[in-house]
């Protein structure tokens, strides 16, 4: 797996999202099929995109009690997705039992990753759920949760990254969306880097929407953000 990017196909409609997948390449990206589209459409898109080669991150973020999480796991490892993620604060026994059930799939199985604290999300906002902890510190007490669960990784932002290297080994998977090239808009995200500088700080992949998807030319954006990580030394 040499991709870096995976884009976010938050679309409203199927055709919207297949108009930009039918100008790429999959060896130009992997593609993330989130709440919207998955709710939309269902397994159908998923299969769709693995016809055209694509692999899939299926970003529904369970959190649940641990068998429920546990099962929906196990129905993103029969659809043949490369990546699954649930809320690490669903706990310890919940990210336990969700590995618990890949075993059966060996190699096969989806990394399985922990999503930390959101990119949207700042002190206030952590405060506001009883959490007294910055989103630093937060990240850092999950991810550490996460890897003792045994998963394969975690999302969290690029801010973290380099500090999450270092506590959690070169191994870790660090899944990074809140990516802003140059000048683009931010929208909701709100701890966030460029490209160039999330892959120098050490993200093994970066998740990538509006960026790309709202662009007037979404392909030739994307291997814009593709060249300026190929430049990197
Ligand atoms: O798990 C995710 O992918 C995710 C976690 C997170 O903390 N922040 C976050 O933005 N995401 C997802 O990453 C994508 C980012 O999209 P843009 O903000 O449009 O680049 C969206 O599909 C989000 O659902």
């Amino acid at each position: 797996m040499n991709n870096k990017i995976i884009v976010a196909l938050d679309y409203e409609k199927e055709a919207q999202a297949l108009a930009l997948v039918d100008q790429i390449d999959p060896s130009l990206c992997c593609l993330k099929v989130g709440k919207e589209m998955f709710t939309t459409l269902g397994t159908e898109f998923i299969k769709c995109l693995h016809q055209r080669q694509f692999d899939v991150f299926l970003d529904l973020k369970f959190h649940d009690i641990p068998n429920t999480v546990a099962r929906a796991v196990r129905s993103a490892a029969d659809l043949g997705v490369w990546m699954v993620d649930l809320h690490a604060s669903g706990g310890l026994a919940m990210m336990e039992q969700a590995k618990q059930i890949l075993q059966p799939y060996g190699k096969d199985a989806p990394l399985l990753i922990g999503v930390t604290v959101l990119t949207s999300m700042e002190d206030l906002d952590l405060l506001q759920i009883g959490i007294n902890a910055s989103p630093m510190e937060q990240v850092i007490r999950l991810a550490h949760l996460t890897q003792r669960a045994g998963l394969d990784g975690v999302v969290c932002s690029p801010q973290e990254v380099e500090i999450l290297r270092n506590h959690c080994g070169k191994d870790f998977k660090l899944v990074t969306p809140g990516i802003r090239p140059v000048g683009s808009d931010l929208g909701d995200q709100r701890r966030v880097m460029t490209p160039p500088a999330a892959i120098q700080a050490g993200a093994d992949y970066l998740v990538i929407g509006r960026p790309i998807t709202q662009a007037d030319n979404p392909a030739q954006v994307l291997r814009a953000i593709n060249q300026s990580i190929a430049e990197l030394k």
